[in-house]
């Protein structure tokens, strides 16, 4: 089933002499973990925008296309530039990259609650989702703290909280990890998996640590300005190296190696973590 439907979206932001995102078409499906990569001002942020309605609602410029988003749930369309802003939290959850500029409550329970409160649950109901919340993220035990005071990784894991409270089906993270050390890296990537893997969610995920979307994703889209250059399966994506390069976008480590051993006509297909790589060169592991 798909989930998000993009129909040849453009946008050019208000003032902006060029437009950000140029004709952008693809589609995700259910429980689909979809990379994002791309050069720094290749539209990655303005995409991530655009799927949960801020552009064009909140956010306005020049806008064409259609993003279309349905609730796996109910089966309900909802196509982004007809819907209130308020609805499509409860469908699409959007984590910005910077955690510091999602919180601003005193509590961590209060920041969790205050989306909550404002969907007009309940008093039950939002203790429940609260509780629910920061159980999935790790944060149990934290309800009473500022959270400035929490580690990166918790303040990302918190504004990450603060989203899954309203239920969404569908969540869209932009570079997460961009500010966080590789403790809070392993932290917030580990919570995407399990998001996917128990919760059932659908995840598009801009991310510069490329270890991971190369292993994890189901497929990537690689953005240069404002288009889709290259869209595949991580080993689809991985056998244009040559164009991945050029757009300065880094590959793991095993496949970087492997690319090279394969030019030489050592092994025959790229390997996506060290594991791999020594299996197929008869290393260690096998
Ligand atoms: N509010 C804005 N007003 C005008 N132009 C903008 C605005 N935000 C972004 N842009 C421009 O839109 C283009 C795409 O930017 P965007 O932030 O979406 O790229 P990105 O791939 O997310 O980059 P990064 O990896 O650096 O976050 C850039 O040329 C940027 O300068």
């Amino acid at each position: 089933m798909k989930v998000i439907s993009v129909e040849n979206l453009s946008f050019k932001y208000r003032r902006a002499r060029s437009y950000s995102l140029k004709d952008v078409s693809f589609e995700v499906k259910k429980g689909e973990l979809l990379g994002v990569i791309g050069p720094s001002g290749s539209g990655k942020s303005t995409l991530c925008l655009a799927l949960n309605g801020i552009i064009p609602n909140s956010i306005k410029g020049e806008f064409s296309g259609d993003v279309v988003i349905r609730d796996p749930r109910t089966g309900e369309e909802y196509n982004t530039k007809e819907t209130p802003v308020s609805k499509l939290p409860t469908v699409v959850g959007l984590v910005l990259q910077n955690p510091e500029s999602q919180l601003f409550n005193m509590t961590v329970e209060e920041e969790v609650a205050f989306g909550l409160e404002n969907l007009g649950l309940d008093r039950n109901e939002i203790l429940r989702r609260l509780r629910w919340a920061l159980e999935v993220t790790g944060l149990r035990g934290l309800e009473k703290e500022f959270p400035p005071n929490l580690s990166g990784g918790q303040q990302q894991r918190l504004a990450i909280a603060a989203v899954l409270a309203m239920r969404p089906a569908i969540l869209v993270l932009d570079e997460p990890t961009s500010q966080l050390d590789p403790v809070g890296k392993r932290e917030v990537l580990g919570l995407v998996s399990l998001l996917r893997k128990e919760h059932g969610m659908t995840v598009v995920l801009v991310e510069h640590h490329t270890d991971y979307v190369f292993r994890f994703a189901d497929r990537i889209l690689v953005m240069d300005d404002g288009g889709i250059v290259l869209e595949g399966t991580p080993r689809e994506v991985a056998e244009e190296a040559e164009t991945l390069r050029k757009l300065g976008i880094k590959l793991p480590a095993s496949l970087e190696i492997s690319h090279e051993l394969r030019k030489r006509g050592i092994i025959e297909s790229p390997a996506f973590t060290e594991e791999e790589l020594l299996s197929r060169i008869g290393g260690p592991s096998g």
